[in-house]
């Protein structure tokens, strides 16, 4: 198994006649065996991301790395559940699963996907055509695990489901991807539901890379401090600031120790996403290990 799962440099990708930039100068490397999150506000580039990675689209600019190959040559040991998760409307559910095994002989688990599959108490017998759109996400995440891969992108999967299904095949699917080690990388609007899940994050911001890095250490690198609103956070980073009355709230990255006068925690993962998101201009941030770490 390689040791890095994706590895992006100057990765750009351009649509349409005007050009217009989904993805611009991305740069981040992901270990092999992590449970990545990629968040970030719509049209940040996150599918444009994850269809790259796939092998589904081709960069416009710089390269992009998958278990160490080109994406179109690692498509073996990668599977993919897009968004809008493409499965044959006039086939059984069985029929799906047949359909997958005999695509991937070399690889292929019946037991995880059948497993899957039972969970949800999906007749094998049913059209995919009659099932609901939850339904059908059980039935792409069966073919996707089902394949047994080495990376897994998972384009917005539990989106779709009930809050028990979503429980319920988020810790099926963590506990596979912790027993295998495989590499999951999962966009989500929900960060509630990352939270716990992910040890790996990305989040984008208009094509770019805002922050990248295991999550600990990203969190780590920040405080969200209160205090009196005239009191000075010199020198320190100041990601996004608020002021309520004479008190204010602010995220920053410490560039050393903070003053007494400050309270601060380390942020919950759903504190440093929205502070990024209402901040759009906040510098970036990589403690992944390519060399250059900060952007
Ligand atoms: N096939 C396409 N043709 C033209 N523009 C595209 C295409 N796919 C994506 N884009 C543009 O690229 C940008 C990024 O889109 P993308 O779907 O990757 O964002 P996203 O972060 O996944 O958004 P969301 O959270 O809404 O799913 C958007 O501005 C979008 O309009």
């Amino acid at each position: 198994m390689t040791e890095t799962a994706i590895e992006a440099a100057a990765l750009g990708k351009r649509f349409g006649r005007r050009r217009k930039r989904a993805l611009d100068g991305c740069a981040f490397q992901l270990p092999a065996g992590r449970i990545c999150a990629v968040v970030g506000p719509n049209g940040a580039g996150k599918s444009t991301l994850l269809s790259l990675a796939a092998g589904l689209l081709h960069p416009s600019d710089g390269t992009i790395t998958v278990l160490g190959q080109a994406p179109a040559a690692a498509r073996e040991q990668v599977a993919y559940v897009a968004q809008d998760k493409p499965l044959h409307p006039q086939l059984t559910v069985a029929d799906t699963l047949r359909f997958g095994r005999e695509l991937n002989q070399r690889r292929w688990d019946d037991r995880v996907a059948e497993r899957i599959v039972a969970e949800g108490d999906l007749d094998p017998d049913a059209k995919i055509r009659t099932l609901s759109g939850g339904q059908r996400t059980r039935v792409a995440l069966a073919l996707a695990l089902g394949k047994r891969p080495e990376l897994l992108l998972l384009d917005e999967p539990m989106a779709d489901l009930d809050p028990l299904a979503r429980h319920q095949l988020m810790a099926t699917l963590m506990a596979d991807a912790a027993e295998r080690g495989t590499t999951v990388v999962m966009s989500s609007h929900v960060v509630a539901e990352l939270e716990g899940a992910c040890d790996h994050l990305l989040l984008l911001g208009a094509g770019r890379v805002r922050l990248a890095g295991p999550l600990d250490d990203l969190l780590a690198a920040h405080r969200l401090v209160t205090g009196r609103a005239d009191a000075g956070l010199d020198p320190h980073t100041v990601v996004e600031s608020r002021t309520t009355g004479r008190q204010l709230t602010a995220l920053v990255r410490p560039e050393g120790p903070l003053d007494d006068t400050w309270q601060s925690t380390v942020p919950t993962l759903e504190e440093l996403v929205l502070a990024h998101l209402r901040a759009p201009e906040a510098p970036a941030l990589r403690l992944d290990s390519v060399p250059e770490a900060a952007v």
